[in-house]
């Protein structure tokens, strides 16, 4: 089991011109607006308000950037840096504004090359809407040998069995995760691990 020791902020910036650069393996967390990508960072870290998250679309509007440091069974420690993007998908913004959010994440996501691991979060109650398979197809067309790409479902609470069923056979690799029932949470960060550094 993997044990959370510290986690902390370390700064948000605009733009990949303006971030600052770490010696921890990156992981970046993306998917749409609202389907909990904040709330996700603090349950793998072990904290309430690390990532600020809101009910409101749009809440993150710059890139964050968190240092975690982990230990496993064999205390072998891992650094990790876990960065917060803005979601896709939301436009209650100005259209011009949109566009220059949209253009500076789609720029950090293809050139910032530290990212080891890049997290797609979908909500596991609309798991197979249109943006996501875009977003599926987006990273893909740019993912290198050296990096993965992980799937997960959020707010797994509000499904019943039948409904997860559901989403297992869109892809039965699924992996459900509730930051509210703190479901999936230990398993995520084992895959996290291993999809980073080959091994737990
Ligand atoms: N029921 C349930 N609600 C959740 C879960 N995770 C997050 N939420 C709620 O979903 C809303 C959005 O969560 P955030 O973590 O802010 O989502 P985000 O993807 O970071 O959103 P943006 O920053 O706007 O892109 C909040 O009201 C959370 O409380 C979960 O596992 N279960
Ligand atoms: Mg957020």
């Amino acid at each position: 089991m993997i044990k959370v020791l510290n986690a902390r902020f370390l700064t948000s910036s605009p733009s990949l011109e303006k971030s600052d650069f770490y010696s921890g393996s990156e992981i970046a967390f993306l998917g749409r607006s609202n389907v909990g990508k904040s709330s996700f960072i603090n349950s793998l870290v072990n904290q309430k308000n690390l990532a600020k998250s809101s009910s409101t679309p749009g809440k993150t509007k710059l890139i964050n950037f968190f240092e975690a440091n982990f230990k496993d069974d064999d205390e072998n420690l891992y650094n990790l840096i876990l960065v917060d993007l803005p979601g896709f998908g939301y436009a209650k913004v100005a259209k011009s504004t949109h566009k220059i959010w949209q253009s500076a994440l789609d720029e950090f996501i293809k050139k910032r090359n530290s990212i080891r691991l890049f997290i797609h979060l979908r909500d596991s109650r609309q798991f197979d809407m249109e943006i996501d398979k875009n977003v599926d197809l987006y990273i893909k067309s740019f993912l290198r040998s050296d990096q993965r790409l992980i799937n997960f479902y959020t707010k797994s609470d509000k499904l019943n069995q039948s409904q997860k069923a559901k989403v297992l056979n869109f892809d039965k690799d699924a992996k459900f995760v509730s930051t509210l029932k703190n479901e999936g949470i230990d398993e995520a960060r084992e895959l996290i691990i291993k999809g980073v550094f080959g091994r737990v």
